[in-house]
């Protein structure tokens, strides 16, 4: 007893709700219509009466003194179709706040009237009863400490809380708790009204204006409901819960697992007859039909957005605006939300924001980074090459555009590859490149113990003085040497004879010839002045493209920096 009443439900707040739905099942077990379950709350005890079947003797002993026994699984030990209970043990949730559970009935069936008093010891009595009518009433009397429970306010919420949409005439202390039903099948003069009504009372409900209003019908679960969509963006790892009733009766506010992980943008009321609960009637239960329930619903979700996207792209808009993650997210695996994504949700792009169809009409050719990092070094210099850049560095975004030729194997949308950009370069007239030779071979000895290689080009935008490049082979190679450097003998080994077998690709110091202060340095002829005139250009370089800097990288720097300070300051009347 104490390990079902105590260890079984999360709150002793469930007492009333296991009261209830015993009178509403005795109801429906009666036939139904135009019962009636009043509660109420006088002279420090609790009554629930109800107007149900109602018990004779024999079931008395059978039913209610033994647990485990309830009258509403068939012979196979199934739950019967149209009650709430099932498990033949929710009475024993009055334990929680009552020491003493005393039931008087009349069965509808015929019989005489009949007291049974259980005790929380386990113990019970049954003897002769009073009752005129068929139907049965339920007495509490708080134990000690749970007179809160029992008190006037509380059970008015609860019942409110469990029972307001019960398709009972329910009442505490004779003003009524049951009204019409559920919102979303109310009749309403027109739809506009009607959305009213929802909107009022998601804001009664979660406290929000919802953003729009999804109708939800899943027949094989017996399911009905709305979706609210937030009206605010929130943060797609929390778990969405949502309010769930199981034939009417409240089953729990906060329901996790209802909906697809993705559709976090929406909170849910719903009422289903088929889907069933776990026995603490908490959480529903995982099988076959949760399942398929949680698919059609998610369905439901993809069709409205395919839908606002045919009829108002403008609102489709702002919801993007607000929820494009969860919208990615579906992107990954829904192909017409992929359509949806492609043609509505703007990305970064070397052109400025812009819709992923849009951008590849003007770059057929276009190219996109996988980081954000990598798309700010290059996309100024790949717009000047005339080469589109799309920003595939936030989360999903790769994926998503990796991902388009499932809806269009024609899309082409390749990975840039930033050594190719060289290849968009202008190179030099041999009559210029042939003066540059002493330059270069200097250059390449400023940057030599750099591991990176010095090249001039001619290329826009001209405000940039040099641009370091490397290809995905050499940022392979570079981390290849780091994990060699920081690996133990065996497997600094295996990796050397990795390294040996790729060839050497180096990243590049691509310096711009159409730059006035480039060109200068190029005409440069002393050494240790074009020394450090690269290795500045190296470092700028660098810094401007947010390369990571090695130790090596920040000393020459450094080193560069205050040797061009000295040239700049010194006295010409001393040698250098
Ligand atoms: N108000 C009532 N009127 C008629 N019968 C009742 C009433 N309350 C309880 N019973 C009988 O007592 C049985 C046991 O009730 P109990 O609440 O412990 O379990 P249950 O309702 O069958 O299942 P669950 O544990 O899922 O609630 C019921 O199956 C029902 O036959």
């Amino acid at each position: 007893m104490d390990l079902l009443s105590r260890h079984l439900y999360a709150s002793p707040r469930v007492y009333l709700r296991e009261l209830l739905q015993n009178a509403v099942d005795a109801i429906t077990a009666r036939g139904g219509a135009g019962g009636r379950v009043r509660i109420e709350t006088g002279g420090g005890v609790l009554r629930v009466h109800d107007d149900g079947v109602g018990l004779t003797e024999d079931e008395v002993h059978r039913l209610l003194a033994t647990i485990g026994r309830s009258s509403k699984r068939d012979e196979l030990g199934f739950a019967r179709h149209d009650f709430l209970g099932q498990f033949g043990i929710g009475l024993l949730s009055a334990f929680l706040v009552a020491d003493e559970i005393e039931v008087v009935t009349r069965s509808a069936r015929g019989g005489e009237p009949v007291r049974w008093t259980g005790l929380a010891g386990g113990s019970y009595r049954v003897e002769r009863g009073e009752r005129d009518e068929p139907g049965t009433t339920v007495t509490l009397r708080p134990r000690p400490g749970s007179e809160d429970l029992l008190s006037p306010p509380v059970v008015a919420e609860l019942a409110r809380t469990y029972g307001s949409l019960l398709p009972v005439e329910l009442t505490v202390d004779g003003s009524a708790v049951t009204g019409d039903g559920p919102p979303w099948r109310r009749s309403h003069p027109d739809p506009a009204r009607r959305r009213r009504a929802l909107d009022a009372y998601c804001k009664e409900l979660y406290g929000f204006e919802p953003y729009d209003v999804i109708d939800l019908d899943v027949p094989e679960a017996g399911l009905t409901g709305v979706a609210f969509v937030l009206p605010q963006a929130v943060s797609p790892s929390a778990r969405a819960s949502h309010r769930v009733y199981l034939k009417r009766m409240l089953l729990a506010e906060n329901v996790e697992g209802l909906l697809p992980d993705w559709a976090f943008f929406v909170r849910c009321v719903v009422d289903a007859g088929e889907l069933r609960p776990t026995a603490s009637r908490e959480a529903l239960y995982e099988d076959e039909l949760l399942d398929s329930t949680r698919a059609a619903l998610g369905d439901r979700l993809r069709q409205w957005l395919v839908r606002l996207s045919e009829t108002d792209p403008a609102r489709l808009r702002g919801f993007l605006r607000l929820h494009q993650l969860g919208v990615k997210a579906m992107a990954l695996t829904d192909d017409d939300m992929l359509r949806v994504v492609d043609r509505w949700l703007e990305f970064e792009t070397s052109a400025g924001p812009m819709t992923l169809s849009e951008f590849r009409r003007r770059h057929p050719e276009a190219r996109y980074t996988t980081s954000v990092d990598e798309f700010r070094r290059l996309s100024a210099v790949a717009g000047a090459q005339g080469v589109g850049l799309v920003n595939g560095g936030y989360v999903h975004d790769t994926e998503i555009i990796e991902r388009l030729p499932d809806i269009d194997p024609e899309i082409r949308l390749t990975r840039l590859d930033a050594a190719e950009l060289t290849t968009h370069f202008g190179v030099l007239d041999p009559g210029t490149e042939l003066a540059l030779r002493p330059f270069l071979a200097a250059a390449q000895r400023a940057v030599d113990r750099l591991g990176c290689e010095v090249v001039v080009r001619d290329f826009d935008p001209a405000s940039l003085p040099a641009l370091y490049l490397t290809s995905r082979a050499a940022q392979y190679q570079e981390e290849l040497s780091q994990a060699r450097d920081a690996a133990d003998e065996l497997w600094a080994d295996v990796l050397g004879a990795l390294d040996n077998a790729t060839k050497q690709d180096r990243p590049q110091l691509v310096i711009n010839h159409r730059n006035p202060l480039a060109r200068r340095i190029t005409s440069l002829t002393e050494d240790g002045l074009i020394d450090l005139a690269v290795q500045g250009l190296y470092g700028q370089a660098l810094l401007l493209g947010h390369h990571p800097l090695r130790p090596v990288d920040t000393a020459v720097l450094n080193r560069s920096f205050l040797g061009l300070l000295e040239w700049a300051v010194h006295d010409p009347e001393t040698p250098q």
